[in-house]
């Protein structure tokens, strides 16, 4: 048994939990139209945190702890009263190691005055490692290596950016970050991710940890970020290599998957928020890889 969540509370279900099979029968056929508002025997609520600091600067952050910007914080808040206003409550939140997806879990449950949850944290559910690119603009780097090249290195499935090596100036802050130390060993650290290694050390948190718990019929909300949500997004809609390129999720607006009793999506996911605000949203995030 993996030894995934730091929580105890989530360390005691984890003793619980024997593997689970990923399935993935979801077809693009099944969603949209009515499908959309149907009700799933199981829900689960995912959102990528607010804008944050370095999110604002137009730089590549991964790993690197940025903290929410004053934008972000409201959009965290926007989040929390688009869940009340939807009336979705929890049993159990999930988020990563890094400030602005706790800060945007905090910020969210606070406005949505929901009751206290316990909140599992796991280096799992971190932002993919950005390596040698962490701290630099990525418009600069459009300029300087091309939009390509750039567009190569945020959304491809398969390749990584270069590592980041431990000279790099962002190297000893993440590497000697306390939080990490009963999770990972200084070798264990990834010097760089694509998506694909972001989702295989995503997916078996997922699957050992949280599918058991909607299998309990436990409510279930994760904040984290662009693209370990982007993996699991990828895992429960069966979306190829190729198509997930082109998702770029907003920051702080909450998604919601209804599920059927083997936890396949009725539907594609379904933002709380108005439909034109979604798509300006997505539209900028895919832009701060253009050479400006
Ligand atoms: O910089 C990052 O860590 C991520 C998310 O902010 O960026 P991108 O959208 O380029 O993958």
């Amino acid at each position: 048994m993996l030894a995934l969540a730091r929580n105890s509370w989530c360390g005691q279900l984890l003793c619980r939990v024997a593997n689970i099979e990923a399935r993935c029968p979801f077809s693009k056929s099944s969603s949209g139209g009515k499908q959309a508002e149907k009700k799933g025997k199981y829900r689960i609520v995912m959102v990528r945190h607010g804008e944050s600091e370095w999110n604002q600067k137009n730089l590549f952050c991964g790993w690197f702890d940025a903290k929410l910007s004053e934008k972000g914080q409201q959009e965290a808040c926007a989040a929390g009263k688009a869940l009340k206003d939807a009336k979705i409550e929890f049993d159990v939140a999930h988020t990563s190691v890094l400030t602005r997806a706790q800060e945007t879990l905090r910020a969210a449950l606070k406005s949505s005055e929901h009751k206290k949850i316990p909140v599992c944290t796991t280096w799992r559910l971190n932002e993919r490692h950005y390596g040698g690119l962490t701290g630099l603009n990525k418009a600069e780097t459009a300029k300087k290596f091309g939009e390509e090249k750039v567009k190569i290195w945020r959304r491809s499935f398969d390749t990584p950016p270069p590592p980041m090596e431990k000279d790099h100036e962002y190297y000893a802050c993440i590497v000697e970050d306390p939080r990490y130390k009963d999770q990972l060993k200084p070798e264990e650290f990834p010097k760089s991710e694509s998506l694909k290694l972001t989702i295989e050390r995503t997916l078996p948190y997922w699957n050992e940890v949280i599918v058991p718990q909607i299998k309990d019929g436990m409510r279930v909300l994760i904040a984290a970020h662009g693209n370990s949500l982007r993996g699991v997004v990828k895992h429960l809609e069966c979306i190829s290599d190729k198509d997930i390129m082109s998702l770029n999720l907003p920051t702080g607006i909450p998604f919601v998957y209804e599920l059927d009793e083997s936890l396949k999506p009725l539907a594609t996911l379904k933002f709380l928020g108005d439909p034109e605000t979604v798509k300006k949203a997505m539209e900028s995030v895919a832009n701060q890889g253009k050479a400006k």
